[in-house]
């Protein structure tokens, strides 16, 4: 049994990825979704408004699919529910948030995963998380096309991308429920480029052969 999870800024490529690790390791795909979620527009169209709202609708949808990827066998989770945090601090830090909005919202999800405590598996068996400089990043977002994240339209995102990918590094850092690799996104555009993409899962595969889980 074994799960993987990916982490990430904004349009690094994890949905893409998760989707080729299952593929060529046989696995389920569990995807975050992100079209149908109902508060990501307006929390775009009014932060500070919709900041903690948010952080309880991802906490709830992520708790749902860990539960599942975790009950069950070999899985992949197109994001970490350990990143949330680092988003809501960081929105926190911009002022969008308040200090009781920020406790309520730790010892809530501290509550939950006392609940994942008590499964079979506790924590995923490898972290992938995909690097990507803030070009990267921007360039992606573009091609993606959803409205509400784009710079064109709404200016201040540069600083909140920015800041993200700072906010991004000390956390890859820190990340210690398990052990990690980190895929360097701006070198292998493993979603073009089938070479770059044969690259990258045999860095995932080596890792797991390292570690014993194939
Ligand atoms: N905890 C969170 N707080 C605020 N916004 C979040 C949070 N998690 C995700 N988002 C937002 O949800 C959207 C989707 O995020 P995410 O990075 O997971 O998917 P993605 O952009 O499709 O990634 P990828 O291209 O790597 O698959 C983004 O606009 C992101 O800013």
């Amino acid at each position: 049994m074994t799960v993987l999870v990916l982490s990430g800024a904004i349009g690094a490529g994890k949905s893409s990825l998760t989707g080729m690790i299952a593929k060529e390791l046989g696995t389920k795909a569990f995807y975050e979704s992100v079209d149908d979620n109902p508060v990501l527009p307006l929390f775009y169209a009014d932060p500070s408004k919709y900041a903690f709202l948010l952080q309880i609708y991802f906490l709830n949808t992520r708790f749902h699919s860990i539960k599942a990827a975790l009950a069950d066998d070999n899985n992949v989770l197109d994001r970490s529910i350990y990143e949330d945090a680092l988003f809501f601090q960081m929105n926190a830090d911009m002022g969008r948030a308040n200090q009781t909005e920020v406790a309520i919202y730790k010892d809530l999800l501290a509550n939950m995963m006392q609940e994942i405590k008590g499964m079979p598996k506790k924590n995923p068996d490898l972290l992938v998380h995909i690097d990507v400089s803030y070009d990267t990043m921007i360039k992606r977002i573009t091609k993606r096309g959803r409205s509400y994240e784009q710079i064109k339209t709404d200016p201040t995102l540069v600083e909140y991308y920015k800041n993200l990918l700072k906010y991004y590094g000390p956390w890859y850092d820190h990340y210690n429920y398990s052990p990690k690799i980190r895929i360097d996104g701006d070198k292998y555009d493993f979603v073009e480029n089938p070479a770059d993409r044969k690259i990258v899962i045999d860095q995932i595969e080596d890792k797991l052969h390292e570690m014993g889980k194939l």
